[in-house]
C-alpha cells in the first residue's frame, strides 16, 4: 500500500502523522511511504530522517492527497485538504465530527472511508488513540489557566501554589478521565486546592485513591458544579461522552456568580466545548473574555508541545496503521471490532451513531458499511 503524509495546514499545528519511525516500519512491513516535504519539520524531524528511514518526499500535498492509499495525519482535515479526499481512499486521522456539520457532509461527499483516532476504543473500555493527547492536553491545562490567570493576560492575578499565608487557587476539575486525572497531577503539583468532579463512582474512587487525599472529589450535577465555580480561580473542562457533542454544563448565567477574572479552560471544546460560550481559539490568539471570565478554547492544544505529541501519538497510532495497512481496512476491521469502532464515514455514508445524533443524519451501521 502507498501510505501519505501530508504536512499540518491547521493554524500552529506543528505535529506530524508519521514519525520517521512508524515511516520505516511500515517500509518494512513492504509498503511504501510517501511524506510531504518539511512535513515533520515543527516536530524537529528534517526531511532526512524520513529518506533514511526509505520514505520519499514529495513536494506538495496534492501530490501525497492524489497517489495514496491512506493519507495518515493529525488533525481533522481542512476545507482545502478534504477537496482532495475520494472514495477508495482511507484517511486515518482525528475528525471529531459531532460539532462540525461542514467537515462530515464534506467526508460523505468524497465518500472516503474515514477512521477517526478518537472514536476508536479498547477492550477497557477506553479511547487509546485519544489518551496520549488527553495527556498532553491535561498536563498543559493547569499550565495554559496559571498563565491566563496573570493579571497582565487579564486573569484575576493568583498564584496556582499561593504563598505561606496566603490560600492557593481554587481549581475546579469537570470530568476525571484521562485529561481530568493529568490536569489535577500538575495542578496538585503547583500547590492549587483541587475538587475533581465526575458522574462515574468508579472513577472517583480510583482518583480518591491515587491522589490520597490531596484532592476532593464530588458527583457532578449541576447543583454541585454551581456551587463551587463560585469560589474558583480556575475551572478545567474535561468531560466526555465518546463521539457527542460535549453537555453544555456551565451557562452563561452562571459566569456572573463566578469571581471577575477567573479562567475556564475548556479541553473539550474539540467536542463542541462544555462551556456555553466556548467558541474554538488557537494557539496565536488563545483567550477572550465573556462578562469578566477569561476563556482558554484550543482544539489542538497538544501541538504546543509538538515533538512530545508527536512521539506520543505516533507510538499509539502505529500498531493500528500497520494494521489498515497490511490487511486493508475492511479486513482490520472485521478482525478487530475495536478498530471498527472508529469508522466514522464510508463510501457516501456516515457509519457513527454519535455523530449520527447530534447532527440529525443517517447512519449505516458500521457492519453493514464493511460490505459495502
Ligand atoms: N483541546 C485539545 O487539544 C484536546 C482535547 N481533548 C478532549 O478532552 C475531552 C476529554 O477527553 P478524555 O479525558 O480523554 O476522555 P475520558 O473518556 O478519559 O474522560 C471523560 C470523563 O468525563 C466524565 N463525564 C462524562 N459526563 C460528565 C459530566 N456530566 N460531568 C462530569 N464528568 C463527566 C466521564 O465519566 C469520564 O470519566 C475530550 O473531548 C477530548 O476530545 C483531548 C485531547 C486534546
Ligand atoms: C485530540 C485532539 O484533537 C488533538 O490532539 O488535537
Ligand atoms: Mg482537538
Amino acid at each position: 500500500m502507498l501510505i501519505g503524509c501530508p504536512k499540518e495546514i491547521k493554524p500552529q499545528e506543528f505535529r506530524v502523522g508519521l514519525t520517521p519511525n512508524a515511516a520505516q516500519e511500515a517500509i518494512a512491513h513492504g509498503h511504501q511511504v510517501m511524506i510531504e516535504a518539511g512535513a515533520g519539520m515543527g516536530a524537529g524531524f528534517v526531511d532526512d530522517d524520513y529518506i533514511a528511514a526509505g520514505a520519499q518526499i514529495v513536494e506538495n500535498a496534492e501530490e501525497v492527497f492524489a497517489r495514496a492509499d491512506m493519507v495518515v495525519k493529525v488533525k481533522e482535515p481542512q476545507a482545502n485538504e478534504r477537496k482532495q479526499l475520494r472514495e477508495g481512499q482511507v484517511l486515518f486521522t482525528y475528525l471529531h465530527l459531532a460539532p462540525d456539520p461542514a467537515q462530515t457532509r464534506d467526508l460523505i461527499e468524497s465518500g472516503v472511508t474515514a477512521i477517526a483516532y478518537e472514536t476508536v476504543t479498547d477492550r477497557n473500555g477506553g479511547l487509546p488513540l485519544l489518551a496520549p493527547m488527553s495527556e498532553v492536553a491535561g498536563r498543559l491545562a493547569p499550565q495554559m489557566g496559571a498563565w491566563a490567570l496573570q493579571k497582565a493576560n487579564g486573569g484575576r492575578g493568583v498564584l496556582m501554589g499561593g504563598v505561606p499565608g496566603v490560600r492557593p487557587a481554587d481549581v475546579v476539575i469537570i470530568g476525571g478521565g484521562v485529561v481530568g486525572t493529568a490536569s489535577a497531577r500538575v495542578a496538585v503539583g503547583m500547590g492549587a486546592n483541587v475538587t475533581i468532579l465526575d458522574r462515574s463512582i468508579q472513577r472517583m474512587s480510583y482518583l480518591d485513591d491515587i491522589f490520597h487525599g490531596r484532592l476532593t472529589t464530588q458527583f457532578s450535577d449541576s447543583a454541585a458544579i454551581e456551587e463551587l465555580i463560585q469560589r474558583a480561580d480556575m475551572v478545567i473542562g474535561a468531560v466526555l461522552i465518546p463521539g457527542a457533542a460535549a453537555p453544555k454544563l456551565i451557562r452563561r448565567e452562571h459566569l456572573a456568580q463566578m469571581k471577575p477574572g477567573a479562567v475556564l479552560v475548556d479541553v473539550a471544546i474539540d467536542q463542541g466545548g462544555c462551556f456555553e460560550t466556548s467558541h474554538a481559539t488557537t494557539h496565536q490568539d488563545p483567550i477572550y473574555e465573556v462578562d469578566g471570565i477569561l476563556h482558554y478554547c484550543v482544539a489542538n492544544m497538544p501541538g504546543a508541545v509538538a515533538r512530545s505529541a508527536t512521539i506520543a501519538l505516533g507510538n499509539a497510532t502505529m500498531p493500528f496503521m500497520l494494521a489498515l495497512a497490511d490487511k486493508g481496512w475492511r479486513k482490520a476491521c472485521e478482525d478487530d471490532p475495536h478498530l471498527l469502532e472508529g469508522l466514522n464515514t464510508h463510501a457516501g455514508h456516515l457509519t457513527y451513531y454519535a455523530v449520527g445524533k447530534a447532527l440529525g443524519i443517517d447512519v449505516l451501521a458500521p457492519s453493514k458499511a464493511l460490505k459495502v
